[in-house]
């Protein structure tokens, strides 16, 4: 897989941290000093002057990283005070606390004590971290709850600093855990500005609440690199399933792992039929078909046959009933146009060898979707199946058979949730402890269980292929991007890849992360229409007009 950061499962961090300490050649209490100098180093780069700071420390390491983080802080003329717990952390925290308590005093962890905290400029939740497996209850859930209303509203703390993570969110999901009593108790969300998560990011920190109670996130290196690469050599080692990665366009990471977009689509791009062909020419960059539906719901269609062509398929024809052709008469004129009325037409068509990707579903309507569907899965070539397509396919006799992995299915939740209503309910179960079943769980499944690439689109839009590899790709920032058409916009765009010879997996991540970086681009009052222009702007920008080169 070529785009995107790898991401790892709670396990995964905690197997790579006790190797680096297993191996003798780290301590745990050297990578606890690391983690706490990446908070407290991030907080001076953004308050370089010396302000007040409160620090609320938790029973377990995420604590003893507050330690550190207040000591630091308090060497560089910070005003500290300090929350904690009167418990017996681990070792390594419990030294940490005893560093701190040479410095200063340890306020008890209490809703009336965080209440009663002086004023500060900037709040640091240590409390918990990547090693919650249960939801917070007593008196910790209930700082939990005032800090989420402190900090919810705006009216509390200037600015709430999450250590590794905002406590109380399932790191591989990014739900918050809710205790299975009572409204009173249920969570109240954090919202951080600043989270700084160490060595790699989780799932939690992209999936669901992750991005909001975030804010900024930032990934520091605390030198567990070497272990976590050794791991990547052996992957036979069953905590390994095939990489989870992250693709962000714009991610703040100030450190080695930052991943170059631009060569990574490069090089999806120059795998491509165009590449190294001499004589390359129209068909040699691919035909797409992409099937409209009956008069008057034409503009799906032609969104989903503009990208495609936007996107860089040699040619591609849209392929309405006979009877609604006049409503494609329109621009762009570089698009071709075909009556295809039904299934018989469709299997013809489909004999010519230089089809190359098949787009079924935006604006088709069911029943010419469900009509046409057996030709497309009979043909079994690159397509994407969007839309009223996955309606058609969730009705169909042999779901969840019958696909294979160069088929890609872009559901949104609702369409999802008629494919695999099983998992969606799965998702929908309030989650009661970590891990929770998260949106990359339920995609993997998905795309095992029906053979193709499954893409989950949303804010936080997951893809799966079925062997396991799987991204994220968070567009949290983009929230103009769910305007009516930007989905049948994404589907042209990855018939477009696919037309283009590029595979099922890398053909959606690409086309998820021009898709958001389109929408970036153009920034809000953004219209379906403008996102296959601005691609002409980011192949540019990525480096890609080399495109077929090598
Ligand atoms: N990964 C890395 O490389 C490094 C990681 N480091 C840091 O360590 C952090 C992980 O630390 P950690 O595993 O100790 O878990 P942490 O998230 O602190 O706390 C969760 C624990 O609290 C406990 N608990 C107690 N009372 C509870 C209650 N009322 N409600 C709920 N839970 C309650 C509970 O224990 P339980 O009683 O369930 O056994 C649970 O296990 C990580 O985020 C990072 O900050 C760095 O220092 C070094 C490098
Ligand atoms: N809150 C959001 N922030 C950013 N992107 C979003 C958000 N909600 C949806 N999207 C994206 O907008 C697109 C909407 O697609 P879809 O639901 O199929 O709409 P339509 O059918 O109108 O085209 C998807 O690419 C999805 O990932
Ligand atoms: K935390």
């Amino acid at each position: 897989m070529l785009f995107g950061t790898e991401i790892l499962t709670t396990a995964q961090m905690r197997a790579i941290e006790s190797a680096a300490m297993v191996s003798g050649k780290v301590s745990g209490l050297t990578l606890m000093e690391r983690a706490g100098a990446a908070v407290a180093g991030e907080i001076r780069l953004r308050w370089p002057k010396p302000g007040r700071a409160t620090v609320l420390c938790g029973p377990g390491n995420n604590g003893g990283d507050g330690y550190v983080i207040a000591r630091l802080l308090a060497q560089a003329g910070w005003q500290l005070h300090v929350l904690g717990l009167d418990n017996a952390p681990g070792p390594d925290a419990a030294e940490m606390k005893r560093r701190w308590r040479r410095i200063g005093p340890i306020a008890p962890l209490t809703e009336a004590g965080l209440r009663q905290s002086p004023a500060s400029d900037i709040c640091i939740d240590a409390i918990f971290g990547t090693g919650l497996t249960r939801p917070p209850e007593g008196q910790i859930a209930a700082v939990l709850r005032q800090l989420g209303r402190m900090t919810g509203d705006g009216e509390g703390y200037p600015c709430l600093v999450a250590v590794d993570c905002p406590s109380g969110l399932c790191m591989d999901s990014g739900e918050w855990l809710h205790p299975d009593h009572g409204e009173d108790t249920a969570p109240v969300p954090l919202h951080a500005g600043l989270t700084v998560a160490f060595d790699s990011p989780k799932p939690g920190h992209l999936l669901q609440w992750g991005p909001t109670a975030c804010g900024k996130l930032m990934i520091a290196d605390i030198g567990l690199r070497h272990w976590r690469e050794r791991r990547a050599d052996t992957r036979a080692d069953a905590m390994c399933p095939p990489a989870l990665r992250a693709i962000w366009p714009e991610f703040p990471v100030r450190d080695s792992r930052m991943v170059d977009v631009g060569s990574c689509a490069r090089i999806a791009l120059g795998k491509g039929i165009s590449a190294g062909h001499p004589a390359g020419h129209k068909y040699s960059h691919g035909h797409a078909l992409v099937v409209a539906g009956p008069a008057g719901h034409g503009g799906a269609a032609r969104l989903a046959a503009r990208a495609a062509l936007r996107g860089g398929a040699g040619l591609v024809t849209l392929c309405p009933p006979a009877a609604a052709m006049a409503e494609h008469a329109g621009p762009p004129d570089a698009l071709m146009r075909r009556g295809l009325d039904n299934a018989t037409q469709m299997r013809a068509m489909l004999t010519d060898p230089r089809i190359t990707a098949l787009c079924l579903g935006p604006g088709c309507g069911v029943n010419r979707a469900a009509g046409l569907l057996p030709v497309v899965l009979d043909h079994a070539g690159p397509c994407v199946l969007d839309a009223d397509a996955l309606t058609a396919l969730a009705q169909a006799p042999h779901w969840p058979g019958g696909l294979s992995d160069n088929c890609v299915l872009t559901p949104h939740a609702g369409e999802f949730a008629r494919l695999f209503p099983d998992l969606d309910a799965r998702l929908a179960e309030t989650p009661m402890r970590g891990p929770a079943f998260s949106r990359t769980d339920a995609l993997r499944e998905a795309a095992s269980r029906c053979g193709a690439v499954v893409l989950l689109k949303g804010p936080d839009t997951v893809i799966a292929a079925p062997d396991g590899q799987a991204c994220i790709h968070s567009a949290s920032d983009v929230p103009w991007l769910a305007t009516a058409g930007t989905g049948d916009v994404l589907a042209g765009l990855i018939t477009g890849f696919l037309a283009r010879g590029i595979a099922a997996f890398e053909a959606a991540a690409l086309a998820v992360l021009l898709h958001a970086r389109a929408a970036r681009r153009f920034g809000p009052g953004l219209i379906a229409d403008d996102l296959p222009e601005q691609l002409p702007f980011l192949f540019r920008e990525l480096g890609l007009d080399e495109w077929g080169r090598k």
